[in-house]
Formats: structure tokens, C-alpha cells, sequence
């Protein structure tokens, strides 16, 4: 790993697990909002306006978060108006990168090598970690955002007078209820299996992996009664549940030690996630291989000789 210290790309710095070994993911820095109007969103400043061609997003198949707003992108028929780059799995001393490998797509702008390149072209002194998604606007030449909970949001519904296709992921009526659902999946398990995998403690390990086994049986008492996470009407927090639940026997179960039980002993959750991922926008933001390569392969402190598992067999479809 390495991050930005004033412009610079320093590898091997990692400041993320504080003195009781636990993980502590920083805030997301680039928080502007696309609007229809180019008006402020709720943080940020303005002046990015819904236009067809004018943004361009960063991602990692591997990631869960990035994995997010792929999936928008689908969904709302967003490829023809915003464009896509598609980073290497692995993730080691230089970062995310281009390097060519299947399923990479460079970065048609300014053919970077590295991420990091993005965001020194967007912050010439940022000092912080290069995360992905990136959603990045040509007009400014800077990160419009990257975070990805904001980015879904924006796709949802700016570009509705743009281009985008019909579908409300996060209908007014329903806001607080998918609010309050999403808090609860990302402490416990979007965040809990990486709070498990990247514990330098057993305390702090025992802490998360709890929390994630309380959260999934949490989830299949509620699915056991409806069809989606709120009711009958398929949201934002479905989605957001989704990239996690796809990763969670292939590699969380095993690399990040949350094996208490598999997601496929789950009979709600697991017949949820395979509803989830018939979805026709869903295949085509999936790579198992990116996903699987990356995690094992990327985090040699958890997993030092970097081998791959064949294992499990999964049938999602
Ligand atoms: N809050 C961010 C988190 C994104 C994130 O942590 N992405 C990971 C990949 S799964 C990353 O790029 N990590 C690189 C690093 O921390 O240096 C979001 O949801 O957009």
C-alpha cells in the first residue's frame, strides 16, 4: 500500500489501524456533487452540471464500494454518457495502476499509469490515501468525488433530463428506512468483514467478526419476511448489501477470517443474492478473477506467499 503525501506517492506508509489494532477508514476527501442544474449538492461546492460525455469514473472490478457505482451506471443506462476505466486487481507498492492484463481498461484522458496520477492532476498537494471509485470531471480537470455512497446518489437520479434510463433507487417515501438500513449494513458487515480481515488484534478481530455474524442473521430474519431489504420495492440499500454479499464466500469467508458461517448457509440471504445477481445489470460489472486476484494477491500481510484458492464452487446463477 502507499498513499499522497503532498503530491508525492510514498508506498509502504499505512496509517489506517490505530494503537488497539483496529481499522479506521478514513472520510472520503472530494465530495462534490453532479446535480441536474450544476447547482450545489449537499456538500461541495457547484458547477458540476449533468451533462452527456463531461465525467469520466475510475474503478477496481475487485472492490466492493467501486462495485457500487457500476452497478448504477448500469442500471440507470449510464455507460453512452459517462465513461469507464478499469484498474489492474492487484493493488501493491505503487497503488491501483493501468498495467495491461485482462479486464483492464487504461485511462483514455491522460493514459496515467498509476491512480495517483489522477489525483495529483485534480489536488497538485494532496496529501491523503487514492482510493477508488473516482468520478472525474473533464470540464474542470478535477475529482468531482470519490466516494462512492455519494456517486450512487448522483447516478440515481442527476442525469434523469440527461439521457438516464427510468428507476428510483431511493424513493422519498422510503429515505429514512434506507438510511437507517444502510447504517447498519455498512458498520456490521460492508465495513465489518474489512474491520475482521485487517484486525492486528484478536480483540479487535473478535469485536468486528461478531458484529459481522450478528448483522447476517439480522439480514435473514428480515428477508426471510420480505422480498427485498425495504418491503417490496428493490433500493439503494439492496445494491449496497449486494457487492458485499457477492464477495463473502469467495473471499471474506477465507481471507478475511469472517468463517463462522457461509453466506450459502443463509437460505434467505443466499436466494436474495442470487435474485440480486440475475439482475441484467449486474454480469457485466462482475469479475470473479479481478475480485479473487486481488484480495489474495494485494494483502501479503494477511496472505504473505500470495497464492489464490481454487475454492469454493459457487453457483450464483
Ligand atoms: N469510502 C470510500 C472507500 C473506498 C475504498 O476504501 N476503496 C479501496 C478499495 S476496496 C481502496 O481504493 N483502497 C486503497 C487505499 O486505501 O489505499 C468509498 O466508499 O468510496
Amino acid at each position: 500500500m502507499g498513499m499522497l503525501i503532498d503530491g508525492n506517492w510514498e508506498s509502504g506508509k499505512d496509517k489506517l489501524i490505530d494503537d488497539k489494532g483496529r481499522l479506521q477508514r478514513p472520510q472520503s476527501v472530494f465530495r462534490h456533487w453532479i446535480t441536474a442544474d450544476g447547482s450545489a449538492g449537499p456538500t461541495g461546492e457547484g458547477g458540476f452540471k449533468a451533462e452527456p460525455g463531461r465525467y469520466h469514473l475510475y474503478v477496481a472490478r475487485a472492490c466492493p464500494w467501486a462495485h457500487r457505482t457500476t452497478i448504477f451506471r448500469q442500471l440507470k443506462g449510464l455507460q453512452p454518457l459517462i465513461g469507464l476505466s478499469v484498474t489492474h486487481w492487484l493493488m501493491a507498492d505503487e497503488g491501483w495502476t493501468f498495467k495491461d492484463a485482462p479486464g483492464v481498461i487504461p485511462d483514455p484522458l491522460h493514459g496515467a499509469d498509476n491512480l495517483w496520477q489522477i489525483y495529483v492532476k485534480s489536488e497538485p498537494h494532496y496529501t491523503g490515501r487514492v482510493t477508488v471509485p473516482v468520478l472525474w470531471d473533464m470540464r474542470t480537470q478535477r475529482i468531482v468525488s470519490n466516494e462512492s455512497a455519494d456517486i450512487i446518489r448522483m447516478f440515481n437520479s442527476a442525469f434523469d433530463d440527461a439521457g438516464a434510463i427510468e428507476g428510483d433507487y431511493y424513493p422519498a417515501p422510503l429515505r429514512a428506512e434506507i438510511d437507517a438500513v444502510n447504517q447498519r449494513v455498512y458498520d456490521g458487515l460492508n465495513n465489518g468483514v474489512y474491520k475482521a480481515g485487517f484486525a492486528d488484534s484478536q480483540a479487535a478481530y473478535d469485536e468486528a467478526v461478531t458484529g459481522v455474524f450478528d448483522t447476517l442473521d439480522w439480514l435473514e430474519e428480515r428477508l426471510s419476511a420480505s422480498h427485498w431489504l425495504c418491503g417490496d420495492t428493490l433500493t439503494e440499500a439492496d445494491w449496497r448489501l449486494f457487492t458485499t454479499l457477492l464477495r463473502f464466500d469467495l473471499v471474506y469467508h477465507g481471507h478475511f477470517k469472517c468463517n463462522l458461517r457461509r453466506l450459502v448457509d443463509y437460505p434467505a440471504l443466499w436466494a436474495y443474492t442470487r435474485r440480486l445477481y440475475a439482475h441484467p445489470a449486474v454480469a457485466p460489472t462482475v469479475d470473479f478473477d479481478h475480485i479473487k486476484r486481488h484480495y489474495y494477491q494485494s494483502h501479503r500481510h494477511i496472505n504473505p506467499t500470495g497464492i489464490v484458492p481454487k475454492g469454493p464452487e459457487i453457483a450464483f446463477g
